[in-house]
């Protein structure tokens, strides 16, 4: 692994508001997610899990610290580009708990909307969008609508569409809450295999108990503050 891809955050720090009501959400999280890993953060109702998905993810701002995702600085005591859109639509997927498909596009296009407004060419982005789906074991459902899927294969078309503009960094928060175990576990081997093959670290925020055993790192997160844990490492 050369070390400096994947992600990498140092010393983060996110303080909400200021002066006696402030709030200190992040006080310092340290943590390294390798290319083809996939680790488990783990923490107690407002302990800052959904403070650093944020940050993470461009959505909100750091107040210090560092991350550097896929090799390149974008957050240094400060942000690195000037276009946190991009960054976020080019070097982030995101998989929520529920899939958030758009109803009126087909499963397909579900898929190749992000490549297309990265500029690339509709016909590209299709076969890319179809070759995704067929990976995750749904492109049979290519031209369906979302309506007509079932919850696991709407997560699966989920996952296809946050891998679509190949980023090096997936964060998944709660992707597996509303799924049964087989589904579950179907979910995260999915997420493990397509780190490997396509060099993504991925991040799973999770509660779900099913799933916490797969893990062969955990971060735990309280008051802010992260610790790692070697997972059990449960083959899937
Ligand atoms: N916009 C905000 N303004 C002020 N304080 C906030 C804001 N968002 C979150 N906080 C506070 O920051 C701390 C961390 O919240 P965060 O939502 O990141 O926790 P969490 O681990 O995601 O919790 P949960 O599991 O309940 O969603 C909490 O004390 C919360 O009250």
């Amino acid at each position: 692994m050369r070390p400096e891809l994947g992600i990498r955050i140092e010393g983060l720090r996110k303080r909400y508001g200021e002066g006696d009501t402030a709030v200190d959400a992040l006080k310092d999280v340290n943590m390294t997610v390798a290319p083809g890993e996939v680790v488990g953060l783990i923490g107690p109702s407002g302990s800052g899990k959904s403070t650093l998905l944020k940050c993470l993810g461009a959505v909100i701002e750091p107040t210090a610290g560092r991350m550097i995702l896929g090799g390149e600085a974008i957050y240094a005591d400060g942000w690195q580009t000037p276009d946190l859109r991009a960054l976020r639509r080019d070097r982030i997927g995101f998989v929520f708990q529920a899939p958030y498909l758009i109803p009126f596009l087909d499963v397909t296009d579900n898929v190749a909307l992000l490549p297309m407004l990265a500029g690339v060419r509709n016909g590209a982005a299709r076969e890319r969008a179809v070759e995704l789906l067929e990976a995750l074991d749904v492109g049979h459902r290519a031209r369906a609508w979302p309506s007509q899927l079932s919850g696991g294969e709407q997560q699966r078309v989920s996952i296809a569409r946050a891998l679509a503009n190949k980023p090096p960094v997936i964060l998944a928060d709660e992707p597996t809450a509303p799924l049964d175990s087989e589904r579950a576990l179907a979910v995260v081997r999915i997420l493990n295999q397509m780190a490997v093959q396509h060099h993504t670290a991925i991040i799973v925020v999770t509660h779900d108990e099913k799933i916490i055993p797969t893990f062969k790192r955990i971060y735990h997160i309280r008051d802010g503050r992260t610790y790692e844990e070697a997972g059990l490492g449960q083959s899937l």
